[in-house]
């Protein structure tokens, strides 16, 4: 049997860090919507008991370092299954770009093995599993737009913003999400995003609220140690840019633009300058436009 799952990429719209934790991990506030930028998880029976995996993308560990892997392991652990699977990953999510690709990955495979071996996990069941593998794991699994507090296992629905373009660069040089955290003084952060008057634009379907809203407290961290982060937003505001921010610990930068033909520009323009841009939709807006991606490039 064979079965294809989606594995979208995240933005966050907000990035809050609260405090530093006795665990040595920060308490968070984020609100995350996922875009129509996906790698394919593709999941086959088999009849060894092996986990086999391979990726169309030599940045990922093609072994049971993978995320998608450990994610099929513990599955079975947990549920004593001894089937084995295939994996394929068809990776287009830039990897270690703050956009949760390696956790969506993971989110894929358990919900793609759920219903390959016929486990019947809740959604909520499967998001306790992936707690396990890595902190934006439970949202990846759920997807769409939520509130996630903790380090991301604490999840609150919530409406998706109005229909507008996503695009997104991703400088070459990547960044450590550990040494961004490491450089953080929770204590120092002059600006932090407004998360409660973020969750009411939402739910007021307030395009122009959530535009100045967004914020990351993890962006000036970021910027300071990859320059082009600045660069991408200050040219994203140039060609017309109704919000730029940066996503998860980065260096991937986003613009909100609520006309297509701003987009198609803003993606030709940043095309000499970064290697990775793309156009996109968000998830839950997929359905009011006939056209979802202008460019992958
Ligand atoms: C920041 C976020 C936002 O969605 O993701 P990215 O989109 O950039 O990946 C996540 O919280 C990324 O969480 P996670 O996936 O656990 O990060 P890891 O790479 O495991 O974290 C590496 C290190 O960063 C620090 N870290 C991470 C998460 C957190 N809430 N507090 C921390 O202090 C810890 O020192 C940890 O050991
Ligand atoms: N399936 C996977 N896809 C992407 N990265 C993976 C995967 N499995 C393991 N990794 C490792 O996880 C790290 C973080 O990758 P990724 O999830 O793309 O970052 P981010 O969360 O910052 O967007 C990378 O160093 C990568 O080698």
């Amino acid at each position: 049997m064979f079965i294809s799952e989606k594995a979208p990429a995240k933005i966050n719209l907000t990035l809050d860090a609260l405090y530093k934790r006795a665990d040595g991990y920060h308490e968070l506030e984020m609100v995350m919507t996922s875009v129509d930028l996906a790698d394919r998880i593709d999941l086959l029976s088999i009849p060894s008991s092996a986990i086999l995996l391979e990726s169309s993308s030599g940045l990922v560990p093609q072994d049971e370092k993978n995320l998608a892997y450990m994610a099929a392991n513990l599955l079975r652990k947990k549920m004593g299954i001894r089937r084995g699977v295939a994996i394929r990953i068809d990776k287009k999510v830039p990897v270690a770009a703050g956009l949760a690709g390696g956790s969506s990955d993971a989110a894929a495979t358990l919900r793609g093995l759920n219903r390959l071996w016929g486990l019947g996990l809740s959604l909520r069941e499967l998001a306790e599993i992936g707690s396990e593998i890595g902190s934006d794991v439970p949202y990846c699994v759920y997807g769409n737009t939520a509130l996630a507090k903790g380090r991301g296992e604490r999840l609150q629905v919530l409406p998706t913003p109005p229909a507008c373009w996503v695009v997104l660069a991703k400088p070459t040089q990547g960044v450590s999400t550990a040494d961004v955290f490491g450089a953080l003084k929770v204590d120092k952060v002059k600006r932090r995003p407004k998360t409660s008057q973020m969750i009411d634009a939402l739910y007021r379907q307030d395009y122009g609220a959530i535009t100045r809203l967004m914020g990351n407290v993890l962006e000036p961290i970021t910027m300071h140690m990859e320059p082009d982060v600045r660069k991408l937003k200050e040219k994203m505001y140039q060609f017309g840019a109704d919000g730029v921010l940066m996503s998860g610990s980065g260096p991937t930068v986003f613009a909100l633009v609520d006309r297509e033909s701003r987009a198609k520009r803003m993606v030709n323009s940043l095309k000499g300058f970064c290697p990775q841009v793309f156009a996109v939709r968000m998830l839950g807006n997929l359905n009011k436009t006939k056209q979802n991606v202008i460019v992958q490039a």
